[in-house]
């Protein structure tokens, strides 16, 4: 496995190696790694072509006989690696004259150990002498024109294994050795080596053929006698030695297949794969393996053929198998360093893309690029002092350390100035019909803002524009007022938006903090326009009327800069600090009450008031709007439910009294959700095991169910399994209250029938979907009593009917006295007081005799005490309850009244007039007194809601007292 691992790295490092030669990888080369060895074999120092095939071209297109040295029969090649060795080291050394030389005839040799590795013939070695004696040796026999030594490998020192790597001073020791000390250490099986180069310590051998160790001639430095060996005779054509060399090929074309180093080589090779000769490729075999050096002089010491190929086969299924381990670490490293890489990539593109998008802090480039792309489109329409505000920052931005907190100011204030759309104005549309369609769409009724709506469309289509203007619809909540303003944003084709300003008191909600401020933020004017992406859009202020009173100046004061279209124009946002043309938007306020708008703000406003819905258009509005959207929503057909009127005028008249819908609303959901809670139920429980009807009689389910399955298909046949039992049937629909199940055909499929359930929510099962009613107090008394009266009222939750009781406590002569209850207001105690003051003088005129309220302690009590009231308007009430009381007369039956009274008995208008005249009629009230300046008002309501009303309109105190007594003569005993 090491050797795996060194193979894998040093491979990777081949190319290196073999491009430009490295001093470092030279010094190595004398190592145990098989590939380097080889490496070290073809290296030819300061030839530019060290990888040239020549080595291979000697070593297998050799032609010669068994045996035959390659040296001997190519010696004009021998000549040439000299000559080339010689012109390598010619600058450092003197020229040697090239002369031909037979190995044969070498005798005598020099005794080179090899530490490392054999010296296979045919293949280079570059070793280090580090014997100063011996390489003088070496010199000497080069200029004596024998360059050849005997190069042996050396035995492993006794005691040690050669298999660990200990880092011992082996090479240091065999150089210390002398003589026969030496020759002991040396393998007698060595190979003749021709110095090609000698660079220093450097000598490069190159093999030649196998010698063997006759005697001792010289102990320093060590010079042997050799005998030549040859190879056994063999059988060249013999099957088995040819199967074996082929399966030698065929293991190193698998080897060579998996290093990419020795590809070339391989082809080289399978070029001349015909010309080899099997000693040779025995020899290639071995020397390429990864073979331990006692291994490889195995096969140095071989001379039978056969023995040697197998000997190398073994050898390189073994470096094969390395291969194979070498191969998967390489891919287990590749594919850590892909994965690696491959996240690198990502990062940098990830970089790239944050660049583009201007989102990477440090880049001011790609901000400011970024920044003058948005601006590009709106460029012409823009406001030229916003253009210089906008060069002026991103100058600014360049000059700032990206890091300084300055720089995202900057950078936060260029984000909204260039967000903002200057000039840019969506096309209106002034289309009345249209419009009218629309709003006609989205709302019942409402017909005087429908029609004002209509008069700002049609002023804009005459004068090409639409100015801004502030429109203030008022009314209870729930009856529209936001749904409008979405309705007349789509009716003007402009873009919607709602902010609330309800309890807001903060001005920097409205015009933004000063930019030097830590998270400072745009009002909500620049918001909203970033938002819409135009400058002419609907924005709906709601409830305005709650505006808060602010700690930080005052909210009122900027909502009035925002909404006069005097001013608006160059509106001034305190973080843009440009002014921002807001003439062309149209705003729309709510508010449920218009007295606590401040007065500056409610002048410049246009206001509309909606006053709430009387019963019969909430009837509409349930069936036509709440109705539809809230069946779509929950996702009920219309077949699968019918609410009856009665049921739905139950709902209206018992549950949802109040002036708005949002509560019917609620209530329409309320039904709906259990409806689609009762079908979800009725199918779980229909579908799989379907209730049989095999009998062929009419089903009758008279239960409680409200359920009406109705038969949408005849199908043929029987039902399968089992027979029908009315009772089963009844016993699936278990919620149902009444139901009627009719199959008429006789012998029906259960497969074939497609029923529709239907739910029905009549007056007999309202309860249970939205409970029990909840109780009203409006209607205290079928007939008032003595000393009561009904009075109408007005609150911002819409109209009302209140009763005034007046009760004797106690006669005390001369201490006539008034006490007052029901949590009334200074405006309401005051006018208890002139109510009983004026009370008296009426009497006085009417029945001088009666010194009632001169003697009498009377308390004046307004139900509901727990509901704070005030106001003006029960007035002529308060004396009609008196007097009632003080004449021991009721007041005539169904009648209400309203109005403010002045101590000399004038009636003064009142507000509200169309709340109190539906609260009236929610009242079962008959007839009205209302004042007679309110006529007009009255007048102006719509035909239904006047409808059935006895109205009576009075300008003094003295034509109620008629009209209130004037129809009882009955007197209370
Ligand atoms: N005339 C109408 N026709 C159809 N639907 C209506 C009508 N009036 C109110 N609605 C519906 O009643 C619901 C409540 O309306 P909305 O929220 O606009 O009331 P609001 O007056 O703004 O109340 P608040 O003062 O509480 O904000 C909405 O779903 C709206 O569509």
């Amino acid at each position: 496995m090491l050797k795996a691992v060194a193979s894998t790295c040093l491979q990777s490092r081949f190319h290196v190696a073999t491009t430009s030669f490295n001093p470092h990888l030279r010094r190595s080369t004398e190592s145990n790694s098989p590939l380097l060895r080889v490496l070290g074999s073809v290296y030819r120092p300061n030839c530019s072509n060290s990888r040239s095939p020549y080595f291979f071209r000697r070593f297998f297109c050799s032609d010669s006989s068994e045996g035959s040295d390659p040296v001997a029969e190519s010696g004009a090649e021998a000549k040439r690696i000299e000559r080339e060795g010689e012109d390598a080291d010619s600058k450092s050394s003197a020229a040697i004259v090239p002369t031909v030389f037979k190995p044969e005839d070498c005798l005598t040799v020099l005794a080179l150990p090899l530490l490392h590795r054999p010296l296979f013939p045919g293949f280079y070695m570059p070793i280090y002498v580090k014997d100063p004696k011996l390489l003088a040796a070496l010199v000497e026999s080069r200029k004596r024109q024998a360059p050849f030594a005997g190069a042996f490998l050396v035995k492993e020192e006794p005691g040690t294994d050669s298999r660990i790597v200990s880092g011992s001073d082996a090479e240091k020791n065999i150089y210390e050795l002398k003589g026969k000390e030496l020759l002991d250490r040396l393998h007698d099986v060595g190979t003749l080596a021709q110095i090609t180069s000698i660079q220093g310590d450097q000598v490069v051998l190159i093999g030649h053929r196998r010698i063997r160790i006759s005697e001792l001639v010289d102990e320093d430095p060590l010079t042997v006698t050799i005998d030549h060996l040859k190879e056994k005779p063999y059988d060249r054509d013999d099957d088995i030695m040819k199967a074996t060399s082929f399966e030698v090929i065929s293991t190193l074309k698998e080897v060579l297949k998996t290093s990419s180093l020795w590809r070339d080589h391989v082809q080289t090779y399978t070029q001349h794969i015909g010309d080899f000769n099997y000693p040779r490729l025995a020899d290639f075999g071995a020397a390429i393996s990864g073979a331990n050096k006692f291994q490889c002089q195995e096969v140095i010491e071989e001379l039978d053929v056969y023995k040697r190929l197998k000997l190398s086969l073994e050898l390189l299924k073994k470096e094969l198998e390395i291969s194979k381990i070498q191969e998967a670490i390489a891919k287990a490293i590749e594919e850590k360093i892909s994965g690696e890489q491959r996240r690198y990539l990502l990062n940098e593109q990830l970089k790239a893309i944050k660049k583009e998008l201007g989102l990477e802090t440090d880049d001011k480039t790609a901000l400011s690029a970024k920044f003058r792309e948005r601006l590009e489109s709106k460029k012409e329409k823009c406001p030229p002092h916003v253009l210089q505000v906008i060069e002026e920052e991103l100058t600014k931005l360049q000059l700032l350390e990206a890091s300084s907190s300055e720089f995202n100011v900057t950078r936060n204030y260029l984000d909204w100035l260039t967000a903002l759309p200057w000039g840019i104005y969506s096309d209106e549309n002034f289309d009345v019909l249209r419009a009218e369609k629309i709003l006609d769409e989205d709302h019942y009724g409402l017909t005087d803002v429908k029609e004002r709506i209509l008069e700002f469309i049609a002023v804009g289509k005459l004068r090409g524009t639409s100015q801004g203007k502030i429109i203030c619809l008022s009314g209870p909540p729930g009856v529209g007022k936001t749904s409008i303003g979405r309705s007349i944003a789509r009716a003007l084709s402009r873009k919607f938006y709602r902010f609330s300003v309800g309890g807001l008191s903060d001005v920097a909600e409205i015009k933004g903090h000063r930019r030097t401020y830590i998270g400072a933020m745009p009002g909500k004017m620049v918001q909203c326009l970033k938002n819409v992406e135009t400058a002419n859009p609907l924005v709906l202020i709601d409830e305005i009327d709650k505006l808060g009173r602010g700690h930080a100046g005052d909210p009122a004061s900027a909502m009035l800069e925002l909404l006069d279209p005097e001013q608006n124009a160059n509106f001034l946002d305190h973080y843009l600090d440009v002014p921002i043309d807001l003439s062309k938007v149209l705003f729309v306020c709510t508010a449920n009450v218009v007295d606590t708008i401040p007065s500056p703000l409610l002048d410049r406003m246009e206001i509309i008031s909606i006053a709430g819905y009387i019963t019969d258009e909430k009837m509409h509005i349930a069936r036509d709007y709440l109705e539809k959207s809230t069946r779509e929503a929950c996702g009920i057909k219309p077949e699968e439910v019918e609410v009856t009127d009665a049921a739905l005028l139950s709902l209206i008249e018992n549950y949802c009294r109040e002036a708005g819908v949002r509560n019917l609303q609620k209530q329409i959901e309320k039904i709906y959700r259990k409806i689609a809670l009762q079908l979800v139920r009725r199918r779980a429980q229909n579908n799989p095991p379907v209730t049989e009807a095999q009998n062929g009689e009419p089903i009758q389910l008279n239960a409680e169910s409200h359920c009406v399955l109705t038969e949408t298909s005849t199908g043929e046949g029987t039902r399968d399994g089992g027979e029908s039992k009315p009772d089963e049937i009844e016993n699936s629909l278990d919620q149902a209250t009444t139901s009627e199940v009719t199959l008429e055909s006789e012998n029906i499929k259960s497969n074939d029938i497609e029923t529709v359930d239907k739910v029905l929510v009549d007056m007999n099962n309202l309860t249970d979907f939205v409970g029990k009613p909840v109780f009203h107090a409006e209607r205290i008394y079928d007939q008032t009593p003595v000393g009561v009266v009904m009075g109408l009222a007005w609150t911002a939750m819409g109209g009302s009917t209140l009763y005034i009781e007046t009760t004797l406590v106690e006669q005390a002569e001369g201490k006539g006295a008034l006490h007052v209850t029901g949590q009334l207001g200074d405006v309401m105690k005051e006018s208890s007081q002139i109510a009983h003051t004026l009370a008296r003088a009426i009497l006085l005129e009417k029945d001088p005799a009666n010194p009632f309220f001169a003697n009498t302690r009377l308390h004046l009590h307004v139900p509901s005490g727990a509901t704070p009231k005030d106001g003006p308007s029960a007035g002529c009430t308060m004396i009609t309850s008196l007097l009632s009381l003080a004449t021991n007369k009721p007041v005539r039956k169904d009648l209400a009244m309203t109005g403010e009274v002045t101590l000399t008995g004038k009636i003064l208008p009142i507000g509200g007039v169309k709340e109190k005249t539906i609260a009236a009629r929610r009242g079962e009230v008959k007839t009205i007194i209302f004042p007679s300046a309110n006529r007009r008002d009255f007048d102006e309501l719509a035909a239904n809601v006047k409808e059935g009303l006895e109205v009576h309109f009075v300008d003094d105190y003295n034509q109620i007292y008629n009209l209130a007594f004037s129809d009882n003569e009955k007197t209370k005993e």
